[in-house]
């Protein structure tokens, strides 16, 4: 892993955190000779939970469980904001659900989540479905069985356990279906191709990025967005998150989204020139090609703001691309017998390791393990350190909802047995 010491920590985030106070624990900014903070430019976040002093500078677990917030069971209702209903009784949920379905990847270094809230996942659920039949015709009929199999309300209830309300949480569910409709349908196995996905991608992407043009052609624009499922639903979605996302929110969710679409032609291209990437190459792609637009809308999701001079502090911005990363090769773990299945030759970790590393398919599977478990303690060891440097709540709570995003997206690859299986490599 790069050199802990490549921490961009020392750059300009004391003085940028200094702008937003840090009415948070322990050392400070001051630490960095910031001085006294001056007030916030922004109405504080709540402060952070009360806890332990920040720990010094290299992590600990007092630090992890910080940034993880309360968890276990019937701990649910311990975060910062309202909620809309009061929490499921998790203890006897939990008691009804039994062990959560799946096994862990072997060796996977990874953070059990307490089962999702049987009460929030049934009615994201149900505004979920219906939203992408009566509002956006995601599907045909035939899809619905896929659409039920993929679980997103599941997914987006562990994925974000400290939003307020439901309707928080359709935030992120729209978006997130959304975006794999998208993949689906012009990446993927449900009519996609790598033949022509630039042109595809781009007008799909004015959907979350208007274009802005003369009067004699914008109505020909907006037509296009109604065009097609991919479309329809990548407007609809961007249309209830602008709702609530501040400006610099959703400008920092068209960014990643971007860096997605670059990432899908990037891999089409190596499809399309049947080109295996090196190893570093591959991990390159898969830092754009990458669940990083659904963590870094945390705030969002939570109804609260990382002011965008925090947010884009390289420190912040590494620790993002760690937990992507992470998170996106967790998909490549689970996804491997899947892809495997899949016609032709389905680009990930445990597949280009095979083919540059001379090493039999076990043994590469093996090492994907290493390299997922070599970021999320990258990922983890920065977010102390980012933390323990720039206590300013609104970074503390992110972080730790970015955290919850990595564990909630495990729970839901490592349960979804309707869509992933473990090779036999045990
Ligand atoms: C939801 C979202 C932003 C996805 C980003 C990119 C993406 C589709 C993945 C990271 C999932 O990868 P993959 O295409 O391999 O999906 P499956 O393995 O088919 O679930
Ligand atoms: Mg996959």
């Amino acid at each position: 892993m790069p050199d802990p010491g490549s921490s961009p920590l020392q750059s300009s985030l004391p003085a940028a955190a200094a702008r937003f106070g840090t009415h948070g624990h322990g050392r400070g900014i001051e630490a960095f000779g910031g001085g006294p903070p001056a007030p916030p430019v922004l109405p504080a976040a709540p402060p952070a939970p009360a806890g332990p002093p920040a720990p010094a500078r290299t992590p600990n677990p007092a630090m992890e469980r910080i940034l993880r917030g309360p968890s276990g069971l019937g701990t649910a209702g311990l975060f910062l904001s309202r909620r809309e209903e009061p929490p499921a009784p998790a203890a006897e949920a939990a008691e009804q659900a039994g062990p959560a379905a799946g096994r862990p990847v072997p060796g996977l270094y990874h953070h059990p989540v307490p089962e999702p809230d049987p009460v929030r996942v049934e009615e994201v659920s149900r505004r979920i479905k219906e939203w992408a039949v009566d509002e956006v015709e995601l599907y045909p009929p035939e899809w619905e069985d896929q659409f039920d199999g993929f679980s997103v309300g599941r997914y987006m209830v562990a994925c974000h356990p400290d939003a307020p309300t439901v309707d928080h949480l359709m935030i992120a569910t729209r978006l997130m279906v959304a975006e794999n409709v998208v993949d689906d349908c012009y990446c993927e196995d449900h009519g996609g191709s790598p033949v022509g996905l630039g042109g595809r991608l781009l007008l799909a992407h004015t959907a979350l990025d208007a274009l802005h043009t003369t009067k004699e052609y914008a109505p020909d624009w907006e037509e296009s967005l109604h065009s097609d499922a991919p479309r329809r639903a990548y407007r609809s979605a961007m249309e209830y998150f602008t709702r609530e996302a501040t400006a610099s929110q959703a400008d920092r969710y068209r960014h990643d989204m971007a860096r997605l679409h670059l990432g899908y032609l990037a891999e089409a291209a190596w499809a399309q020139t049947d080109y295996v990437p090196q190893v570093w190459e591959y991990l390159a792609m898969r830092q754009f090609n990458n669940f990083r637009p659904c963590p870094t809308i945390t705030d969002t999701v939570g109804g609260y703001e990382l002011p965008a001079d925090l947010h884009a502090q390289p420190a912040v911005q590494r620790v993002i691309a760690l937990a992507g990363n992470a998170t996106t090769i967790v998909n490549d773990l689970y996804s491997y017998t899947k892809e495997l299945a899949s016609p032709g030759r389905h680009l990930n970790l445990p597949v280009v390791v095979a083919e540059h590393e001379g090493c039999d398919v076990r043994d590469a599977y093996l090492k994907a393990v290493e390299v997922h478990n070599d970021l999320m303690h990258a990922f983890e060891a920065e977010a102390a350190e980012l933390a323990a440097a720039c206590p300013v709540p609104s970074v503390l709570r992110f972080l730790r909802g970015v955290a919850a995003w990595v564990d909630g997206n495990h729970y839901w690859h490592q349960t979804n047995t309707y869509r992933y299986s473990l090779p036999d490599f045990w």
